[in-house]
Formats: structure tokens, sequence, C-alpha cells
């Protein structure tokens, strides 16, 4: 039986935007395992930035409700002086670009150092540096100790990148999030950070959130992938199942919008419109509708749910029943 590291409660984090607050993150509830990858999945704007820094209590302007449960602690209402305890020791966060997290004025060892000290202060100088070096040899930096005395603009992206997983897994935290850790590298630095990224999941029996819009990254990686669209999870399921048998009309138009290698595709479905901004997202109904004017409106729930359609695959409206490709153009339009 898997054990629940982290379980979400009904999260909104919403953003102040002139008078209102606008959720980013609308009433979102999900769970992760120890030694478990949940990716999760949607374009540019969809929340999982705001999701993944809500868990890590990053939001220092965000409106929070809702509950983050981590090993039992509530860690969306903790102050932020225990927080900063649970941060960079139990819970790790790799960033999509490590330039925004790495001290430029800061040589390597010394910033690896600082996270290690912060949270063992009993270290010694000396067992510190061999735990710093074992850190990068374990990123697979070569040449460490020169590596150590570097500053970051010195190194390459991958190797920046390495840094920050080092950094992130200093204190062998149970929880890592990693945001898009591999979108600015190319294929083969990419494929070695995920490699590292899923042996240290082994390793340390860590719990993983991944998010990313890769779909080539999801299927290598995750155990179980959520599926966001504007604030809120409209499909979720085991990796396999996801790929096999998606079911929401935004699942299947992401893996649509995907050449396939292996299949012979007639032709790639192209999502029309974008994800809404944050004060123009549709709040009534269901939030995908504008974008298949070809359903009618009856296919869509009123208050759409998330339906255990199986064992744990989780789809929201019911819209998915009727849902199909549009044929011509005219009817993608909903010109029938
Ligand atoms: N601090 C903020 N203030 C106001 N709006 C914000 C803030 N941060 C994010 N947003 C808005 O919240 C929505 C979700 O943004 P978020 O960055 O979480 O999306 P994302 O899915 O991570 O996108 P990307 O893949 O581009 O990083 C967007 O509409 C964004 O403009």
């Amino acid at each position: 039986m898997s054990e629940k590291l982290l379980e979400i409660k009904n999260l909104k984090t919403s953003f102040r935007i002139k008078d209102d607050y606008f959720a980013a993150v609308d009433d979102l509830s999900l769970s992760v395992n120890k030694n478990e990858v949940l990716a999760v999945v949607g374009e540019s704007g969809c929340g999982k930035s705001a999701l993944a820094f809500s868990v890590m209590g990053l939001h220092t302007r965000a409106k929070i409700d809702g509950n983050i449960m981590f090993k039992d602690r509530d860690i969306a209402h903790m102050s932020p002086s225990e927080l900063n305890k649970l941060r960079g020791k139990e819970m790790g966060m790799i960033f999509q670009d490590p330039l925004t997290s790495l001290n430029p004025l800061m040589e390597v060892g010394e910033q690896i150092g600082e996270t290690l000290f912060l949270h063992n202060k009993a270290l010694s100088k000396e067992k510190r540096k061999e735990k710093i070096i074992d850190l990068l040899n374990k990123v697979g930096i070569p040449r460490p100790e020169t590596v150590f005395n570097q500053f970051p603009h010195e190194l390459s992206g991958g190797m920046r990148q390495r840094v920050m997983i080092a950094m992130a897994i200093a204190n062998e935290p149970e929880l890592l999030i990693a945001d898009e850790p591999t979108t600015a590298l190319d294929v083969t630095i990419q494929s070695q950070i995920l490699e590292l990224i899923n042996e240290l999941k082994d390793d340390m029996d860590a719990g993983i959130i991944l998010i990313t819009h890769d779909l080539g990254v999801v299927a290598e990686m995750a155990d179980r992938v959520a599926v966001m669209y504007a604030g809120q999870i409209v499909e979720i399921a085991d990796v396999h199942t996801l790929f096999e048998n998606p079911k929401h009309p935004y699942t299947r138009s992401l893996l649509n919008s995907v050449p396939n290698a292996n299949e012979a595709q007639d032709k790639l479905h192209v999502i029309q419109g974008i994800v809404p901004a944050l004060q123009n997202l549709p709040r009534e109904g269901c939030r995908f509708k504008a974008r298949i004017p070809w359903i009618e409106d009856s296919a869509h729930e009123e208050h759409p749910e998330l339906h255990e359609i199986s064992p744990g695959h989780f789809v929201r409206c019911t819209c998915y029943k009727d849902f199909d490709f549009p044929e011509s153009e005219e009817e993608k339009h909903g010109v029938s």
C-alpha cells in the first residue's frame, strides 16, 4: 500500500488584480505518495507554477485557502519561520531557470554549504565540504573540486541545473517539486537530468511533483498524471491510462497536438484559443466549453465535477462522453 506524503485539499490560490482577487488555482485537491512521480501538465497559464509555489509557501502576496497537508501538518497556514525550517530540508524545489535561484555572487560550494548549514549546524566544515563534493558527484558534475570554487556564470546551463538539483536534494527532502526542470536544456542533458530525478525518487523514497508541458517527459517519468486547465484538474489517472484512454477533451487535444513518431497520424489537432487571462477565466460551468464550440451545450454539466470513471481515473464534466474531434473546419467553429 503506497504511503501518502502530501494531500492538497480544496486549495485556492488567488492573486489580487486591481481591487479583486482571482483564483489561479481554484478548489484543487490531489495527493502525492512516497516514491511517486506525479506529473502536472497543461498549457502556459493554467496554474501549474501557482500550485507549486503554494505548496512551497513561496507566494508572498497571494491569498491561500484550503489545506496542504504534508505529513499530517497543514503547511498552507504555517508561519514563515516554520516554513523556512521545512523548505530545503523536508521539501526541495528545482526551478526552471537556475539563474533565478542561484546566487550569482556566491561560489557553488559556498551556496550548497549554506543550505546544508542552515539545516544541520553541527556538521563540521570538513564534513560539509566532503558532503558537497559527494553531492556534486551524485548529480554528475565532472571535476567537482574545481566546480566547488566556481561561480554560476562560469558553468554551462546543464551544469547550473545540476548544481541547483544538488542544492534541492542536499538535505534529502521527502518532497521534491520540479517546475519545468529541463525546458531550457538540450535533449541529451534533459534525459540525464530526468534520469537523475528518477534515481533520487528511488534512493530517497521521495515524492515528486513534476511540472511540465512536455508530454514526452511525462510518458518517461510519471507514475500518475494530473491535467490542469484554468486552475482546475480536469483529468487525473495513472500514466498508462492517461495515454491509452484519455477522456477529457482537453487531455485528448493536448495528446493529439503532439506528433507521434511511432504511428502514422492523419492530422494533428490544434486546440483553438488560449487559456484566458486570470480576470477573464470562465468560473461558471465547463471552463473548456468555449474552446470546443462544436460540442452541444447540453453535453456540459452545470457544475462540472470530477467523476471517477474507473479506479483512480477522474474526469471533470460530462462533456467527455460526447466529445470527438471535428470533421471539418466549419464544424470546428460551431457551424453545422
Ligand atoms: N503574482 C501574480 N499576480 C497576478 N497573476 C498571477 C501571478 N502569478 C501568476 N499569475 C496568473 O495566474 C495564472 C496562472 O499562472 P501560472 O504561472 O501558475 O501558470 P503556469 O501553468 O505555470 O504557466 P507557465 O507554464 O507559463 O509557467 C496566469 O493567468 C498568470 O498570469
